[in-house]
């Protein structure tokens, strides 16, 4: 796993300046619309345009938005340089910082990290014949860990998107990455042979930060509770 050199943390800093909420560009965002909303959080206008910016004031004066790629969110909040994010959960299983707290399950951004093979093969019944097992996907460690409960050592090969290409060319037999619909798989001629984990978005937060400014943040945490209760209704 790539890790960022200095240690965690660092970034928490003084209770004046206002707190920095991580979110994820792409598709959560869209989903996380209503409950930003609901919450009571404007950014700054071109927010959702196609600004440049990555840092946005927003309509309250405490709290300031910045966008960053949504594995991204867990490093940002792990290292105190956001206090308050959101991500997939699976990107929390794949780093597992110690320094992120998970309050709270938003339920959107649904789907489930899964193994997946080429319809017709039955690479997934012979594993238990073999001790190692060539496995491509975005999400090393967590596929790492999956097989090792199995007694089994998971090679790696890490892409950054477009998995589902791996077994018909022959980078490796078996995949893990996130499925909702089914469709990716199906459309790339794959089918999915085990779940290893329901996922959906969470509202995340630095530890550290949580006992520095307990206010602020506990304040956030209500409020998005709330803005739950309220999307929900
Ligand atoms: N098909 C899906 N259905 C529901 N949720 C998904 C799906 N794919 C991904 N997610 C969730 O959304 C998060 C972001 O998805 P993804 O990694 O595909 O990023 P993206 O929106 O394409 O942006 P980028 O890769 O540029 O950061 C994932 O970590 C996961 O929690
Ligand atoms: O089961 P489905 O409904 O087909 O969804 C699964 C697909 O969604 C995600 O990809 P995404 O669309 O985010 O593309 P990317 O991984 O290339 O960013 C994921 O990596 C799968 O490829």
């Amino acid at each position: 796993m790539d890790q960022p050199l200095a240690s965690p943390d660092r970034g928490t800093f003084a209770g004046d300046q206002p707190l920095v909420l991580a979110l994820p560009k792409g598709r959560i965002l869209d989903e996380l619309a209503p409950l930003l909303g609901a919450a009571g959080i404007v950014p700054a206008a071109d927010f959702h345009g196609s600004s440049r910016r990555l840092r946005f004031e927003t309509n309250d004066p405490a709290l300031d938005v910045v966008r960053v790629r949504s594995f991204d969110v867990a490093t940002f909040v792990a290292f105190g340089a956001a206090q308050i994010g959101i991500c997939g959960a699976d990107v929390l299983m794949e780093f597992d910082y110690p320094e992120i707290y998970a309050p709270l399950d938003l339920g959107i951004g649904r789907c489930r990290v899964s193994v997946a093979e080429p319809v017709g093969e039955s690479e997934t019944e012979t594993l238990g014949r073999r001790s190692r097992v060539a496995v491509a996907t975005k999400y090393p460690n967590i596929a790492r860990r999956h097989f090792a409960t199995k007694g089994i050592q998971a090679e790696v090969v890490h892409l950054n998107g477009a998995m589902e290409l791996a077994p018909s060319l022959g980078l490796a037999k078996l995949i893990v990455d996130l499925v909702q619909t089914g469709s990716t798989l199906k459309a790339n001629g794959l089918a999915e042979t085990e779940v290893i984990a329901q996922i959906s978005s969470r509202l995340i937060v630095n530890r550290t930060a949580l006992k520095t400014r307990p206010e602020a943040i506990g304040d956030w945490l209500s409020r998005f509770r709330a803005a739950l209760d309220k999307v929900a209704a």
